[in-house]
């Protein structure tokens, strides 16, 4: 079998994605999603420019070789835009090589390790009431772990929160919004909020919390050890991860878990993190960490440490993604938690796919592949838009972590 023609196809139904289509000459085809929020077109551009010409008349089997060809090949090394592009070739050949062998990829993985995938979703209101009642709703549907986030008083636009009566979409169109932030008033508050939340839900009910990277390290330690009593799943990004050994503090002082990860792109950015046990989920995504064949590896070296992933899984990331996180997840002996932000019905309908939720658990179905299709004629239907991630100042006008 041999690569015959490759193309991507930028859409927008709803927010934007960048999927890339490699079609074989014995007429299987493979899909891989190379969405990286807010620098999508730049990403196509690195795949359909310096990529792509270079994968036609190769054997799409050889996915490691060709893993290394766009890794060592490109000289320049890692960084978000190289590793995403590389992701969504990795994931057409995965793709590909199960429709070959008419097998789900979770096979070509190792197989089931387990029955179902366990995911979070997210909770939020604009104050505590509005944030219990939205965990409630979202055990109600059957999730066994959730995340919750509230508005803070005094502060204008909290993160994870949506504007009245919107889903939560962090994305917008047009140029990136700015909100506002204060640390003092975060950090006081949060604890209530979890109080509040354990005792309308129990004890059972697996809670999750994101800082966004917003402490520094001995306030992200204040917050872990205030959180203790409501044994949180976890504490995502507690502080920006750039120095790993910022780490180490807030790990001597709590034993609240801890997840960082969804911004990193190369195994090396959680090395430190992983060897000297400073984390206990890695959040690192299949799109933007380099594909299905680095993050076995990461996984792998993780699971020596006991390490588990949790990995990233906003709608940010097509349902492409979500399909390959979701055989990964069934496959791997070290999974722990897959995030599951629900892609709007209108992304749904652009991206046929096998995967389903029940009861907490999601399942990537048994098509051979990923089991994900996209209809290219309602994709035309959405040009891509420009849109941002927001930024966000302290109340002083600094700008600070988003
Ligand atoms: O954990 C999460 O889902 C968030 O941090 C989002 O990934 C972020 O808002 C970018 O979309
Ligand atoms: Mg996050």
């Amino acid at each position: 079998m041999k690569i015959e023609s490759a193309k991507l196809i930028v859409c927008s139904p709803d927010r934007n994605f960048v999927t890339l289509k490699i079609v074989t000459d014995e007429g299987i085809y493979g899909l891989g999603d190379a969405t990286l929020n807010g620098r999508e077109l730049a990403v196509a551009s690195y795949l359909t420019e310096h990529v792509l010409p270079c994968l036609i008349g190769r054997d799409p089997f050889q996915i490691e070789d060709i893993w290394q060809y766009l890794y060592r090949g490109a000289y320049w090394r890692r960084g978000p835009v190289t590793m995403s592009a590389i992701a969504a070739v990795d994931m057409a050949l995965w793709d590909i090589k199960g429709k070959a062998l008419n097998t789900p990829v979770y096979n070509l993985l190792g197989g089931k390790s387990r029955e179902g995938v366990l995911v979070y979703t997210h909770a939020n209101g604009a104050d505590i009431a509005e944030a219990v009642d939205s965990v409630q709703r979202h055990a109600a549907e059957g999730y066994l772990a959730v995340r919750a986030q509230s508005g803070v008083p005094g502060v204008a636009s909290s993160y994870g929160v949506p504007k009245s009566g919107k889903p939560y979409e962090p994305a917008e169109r047009g140029l990136p919004s700015e909100s506002l932030w204060s640390t003092e008033k975060y950090l006081n508050f949060v604890p209530k909020l979890f109080d509040a939340v354990r005792k309308a839900c129990g004890e059972d009910l697996h809670l999750l919390h994101d800082v966004h990277h917003r402490l520094t390290p001995i306030e992200a330690a204040r917050l872990g050890k205030a959180l203790e009593p409501y044994h949180l799943y976890w504490m995502e990004d507690p502080t920006p991860a750039e120095n790993q050994d910022a780490f180490r503090l807030i790990r001597e002082h709590t034993v609240t878990p801890i997840a960082t990860g969804e911004v990193f792109n190369s195994f090396w950015d959680a090395h430190d993190l992983i060897r000297n046990q400073w984390i206990d989920y890695l959040r690192m995504t299949i799109v933007h960490g380099g594909g299905i064949t680095a993050l076995k590896k990461a996984a792998d070296f993780a699971a020596v440490y006991q390490v588990r992933t949790g990995f990233h899984g906003a709608t940010d990331l097509s349902p492409v993604t979500m399909a390959a996180a979701l055989h990964f997840g069934l496959a791997i002996h070290n999974f722990g938690i897959q995030e599951h932000m629900p892609h709007t019905k209108l992304t749904d309908e652009v991206f046929p796919h096998a995967y389903t939720f029940n009861a907490g658990y999601m399942y990537p179905g048994d098509a051979p592949g990923l089991g994900v299709e996209i209809d290219e004629a309602l994709a035309a239907k959405y040009p891509y838009q420009r849109a941002y991630l927001p930024i966000a100042r302290k109340l002083d006008g600094t700008l600070t972590d988003w």
